[in-house]
């Protein structure tokens, strides 16, 4: 890459060696002779990196001056001083106001250039992982302002810092990892690992090898287990009560003692982990079924936390639709729909079996195989057969989507001259007989009828 790298030295020969060696590389370089000219240089457009002399004769602010005074502005752009013999301690200072490296003068044009890319290359790594950061938490924000979901965030808040046990329960796809993940970014180990083990992918002989890891084999094969290498942070164990009894019996063993072994080892390995668990099963029935032990269930359950179903939730499909669409739009670059009204009373009206998972998956499909062009609304009869199917029809089978956009009222006015119409037709007009079959005076069916508006 081509960086746009400023050098500030009060020696036109050391600035034009230095340019001229980085130009050599391929960058793009600028140049001041004083502390004022190299200010204005960087206001006048941020450079990806500066060269800058430590004593600058001549000049009104000295380099560890001008150091400061960007560091205070910029505290991203990386600077590597330009020290002069016999003046190292200055350039230690310079490290501990935030100088990236310094070079010492005479130096060799390798090691300019390596200082140059070494500097370059640490300071588009900080801004990816910065921006990678800023993507991730956007990713695991947990949407909605219903009642259920505002509680659930509360009691993360308040467990988080305390570095209690918490066991997550919820439906399959309600957002339990999504808990647990938030539990974590709350707590002090936000800056250790979160490790996810989940029984449902691995099978049962290699459950206990990615749990504790191996130490065994005659090359003394070693591996570190997801117990271990969640040290310092969290372990999120996914659908506890899968596990196979033994595999529980050994959990409760590290719980009590603090430690373990790894597989076919013999050392014990000490680490300071936090768990989490969590099930979507009805965990007093497992352990009535003798599927989990109660024992740990107990140990790992200080702190129980319950993720409401969607179907508990509905007034947050709104939102959340709205942010898995922009999430979508963000990974894929398919562009949003406009959601139409009914559409929206279809998808609120959902039982989601699969909760966000499968509104997720439902918004994403949409956004993919929904017909008309990118500005054409999205409407009822639009969606997912999965999702419209639950929709009561009206009797002549069309429009039932409509209805569920509909006050009771009108919704009630629309399907009753449907129903009304399907009958007389089905007793070909006759009104005694359709008054008969569904239960009213012949007079009151005529009024109905009338004020439908209805010719009958
Ligand atoms: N309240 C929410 N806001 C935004 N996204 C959510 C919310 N709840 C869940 N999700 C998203 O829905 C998907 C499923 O969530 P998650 O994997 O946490 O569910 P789970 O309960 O752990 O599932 P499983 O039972 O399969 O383990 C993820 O993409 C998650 O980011």
């Amino acid at each position: 890459m081509s960086a746009d790298i400023l050098i500030v030295d009060d020696e036109t020969d050391i600035r034009d060696l230095v340019a001229g060696i980085l130009e050599d590389e391929g960058h793009r370089c600028r140049t001041a002779g004083s502390s004022d000219d190299a200010l204005a240089a960087i206001e006048s457009r941020r450079p990806h990196l500066v060269f800058l002399d430590i004593w600058l004769q001549g000049s009104r602010l000295d380099g560890l001056q001008v150091l400061e005074q960007v560091k205070a502005s910029h505290p991203e752009l990386p600077i590597v001083m330009i020290s002069g013999h016999g003046n190292i301690e200055t350039a230690v200072s310079a490290i501990k106001l935030g100088a990236y490296d310094f070079i010492e003068k005479p130096f060799k044009a390798d090691r300019l250039v390596l200082v140059a890319e070494r500097a370059l290359e640490a300071s588009r790594l900080k801004r990816e992982v910065r921006e990678l950061k800023a993507r991730s938490a956007q990713a695991s924000r947990i949407c909605g302002k219903s009642h259920a979901i505002n509680q659930l965030r509360q009691t993360i808040e308040r467990v988080a810092p305390t570095n209690a046990r918490v066991l997550i329960t919820g439906a399959p796809g309600s957002g339990k990892e999504l808990a647990a993940r938030t539990l974590h970014g709350l707590s002090t180990r936000a800056n250790g690992p979160f490790v996810v083990i989940n029984a449902a992918t691995i099978t049962p002989d290699t459950m206990e090898a990615e749990l504790f890891g191996i130490e065994s084999g005659e090359a003394r094969e070693r591996r570190v287990g997801a117990l271990e290498e969640a040290h310092g942070g969290t372990l999120y164990i996914d659908e506890i009560a899968d596990f196979p009894k033994e595999t529980q019996a050994r959990i409760l063993r590290v719980l009590v003692e603090q430690n373990f072994q790894r597989v076919g080892g013999t050392t014990r390995v000490h680490v300071d982990v936090r768990i989490v668990s969590s099930s979507s099963r009805d965990l007093a029935a497992e352990i009535a079924a003798g599927r989990l032990r109660e024992d740990l269930f107990h140990r790992l359950s200080v702190v129980p936390i319950r993720v409401p179903a969607l179907a508990e939730r509905r007034e947050d499909v709104p939102e959340l639709i709205a942010f898995f669409m922009d999430q979508i739009t963000r990974a894929t670059g398919l562009p949003p729909r406009r959601i139409g009204h009914d559409a929206l009373a279809v998808l609120q009206t959902h039982d989601w079996p699969g909760n966000v998972r499968q509104l997720r998956n439902n918004v994403e499909r949409l956004m993919i195989l929904a017909a008309g062009d990118v500005e054409t609304e999205v409407t009822a009869d639009m969606l997912p057969a999965e999702v419209g199917a639950l929709v009561p029809a009206t009797p002549s089978g069309t429009g039932g989507e409509k209805l569920m956009s509909l006050p009771l009222r009108e919704a009630r006015e629309i399907f009753e001259r449907e129903y009304l119409m399907a009958q007389i037709a089905r007793f070909s007009g006759n009104i005694s007989r359709t008054a008969e079959f569904i239960g009213m005076e012949r007079s009151a069916l005529h009024r109905k009828l009338k004020s439908l508006g209805v010719g009958g």
